[in-house]
């Protein structure tokens, strides 16, 4: 990540202002994201921020307003739709694109889509690992023979509800673990959005969207959002176990993406690099 590393803070585009989005924006105020600078937030309805806080953030809900604040790296924190609207038009302005929802990308088309108008404009779709880890490995293990990734994903039964997993089991009453899915991992983007966001991280590092094995499960044994990584290859193998410590706000999200995109942003600044 080189391309923003002049002497100017970076400006610092985000879209979403939920659970992950005010975590970045305060984070940004606090001057914690390197050389960085909030320029605009763009909210979906301006009119619910009113709290003092709100007031003095640059919240805007018209996209030319965003844009026109001319930042260099736009975060998406707003879900699968809102990236598939608002992702080309921010490539196309140069901008680079920090995307969270990346179970969206589980559709060739938009990744497709994406990536021309990146190139076109010369900008950058970025993933950073967000609520997993181990992709700077399995991406590097990915440059040789990769014969298998697969990722278990288990929350506990209060970070289901809205979900699909509401409809076929007790989420209240849950005793032992449900696997709510098996199979690859672009069907798990695609049936979970809000949840298994990083199935499709995993894929993009390794082998793909329908080679990457999935399981899911409500789990009323655990306290954190768990994903189990194993993959086998030339470079060897990988056994990864991440625990995340559920967001109060939203208890599908654990607080560690926000971190995670904060991690990113430094880096796009910092004249050292660790573990791309
Ligand atoms: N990559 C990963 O590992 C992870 C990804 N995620 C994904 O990150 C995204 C954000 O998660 P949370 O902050 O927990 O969700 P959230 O529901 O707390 O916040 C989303 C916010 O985006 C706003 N929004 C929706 N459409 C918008 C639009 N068109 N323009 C502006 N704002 C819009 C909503 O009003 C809401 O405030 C979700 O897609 C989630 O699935 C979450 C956890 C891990
Ligand atoms: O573990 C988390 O915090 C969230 C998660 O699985 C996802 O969206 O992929």
């Amino acid at each position: 990540m080189d391309t923003k590393i002049g002497q100017e803070a970076l400006r610092v585009g985000v879209i979403g202002y939920g659970t992950v989005g005010a975590d970045v924006v305060r984070a940004l105020r606090r001057e914690e994201a390197g050389r960085a600078a909030l320029t605009a937030v763009l909210v979906r309805d301006i009119s619910k921020y009113k709290s003092t806080e709100e007031a003095e953030l640059p919240l805007t809900d018209s996209m030319a307003e965003f844009l026109a604040c001319q930042p260099d790296v736009v975060v998406e924190c707003a879900g699968h739709a809102a990236l598939r609207t608002c992702g080309a038009e921010v490539l196309a302005s140069g901008a680079d694109l920090v995307v969270v929802s990346v179970g969206a990308l589980a559709e060739d088309e938009l990744l497709e889509h994406f990536t021309r108008a990146a190139l076109a404009a010369g900008s950058r779709l970025v993933v950073p690992s967000a609520a997993i880890g181990g992709l700077d490995r399995i991406a590097a293990g990915s440059v040789g023979q990769m014969e298998r990734v697969t990722l278990t994903t288990r929350k506990p039964p209060r970070a289901w509800y809205g979900t699909r997993v509401e409809q076929e089991v007790d989420l209240a009453t849950l005793a032992e673990s449900y696997c709510a899915f098996e199979g690859p991992a672009r069907e798990a983007a695609r049936l979970f959005p809000e949840s298994v966001n990083v199935s499709a991280a995993l894929s993009l590092a390794g082998i793909g969207m329908d080679r990457t094995q999935v399981r899911v499960f409500a789990d009323p044994t655990i306290e954190h959002n768990t994903h189990e990584i194993e993959a086998h290859g030339h470079f060897g193998s990988i056994r990864l176990h991440i625990a995340n410590t559920p967001s109060k706000e939203n208890p599908k999200t654990g607080y560690i993406v926000a971190m995670s995109v904060i991690k990113t942003l430094r880096g796009m600044t910092a004249p050292l690099l660790i573990g791309l």
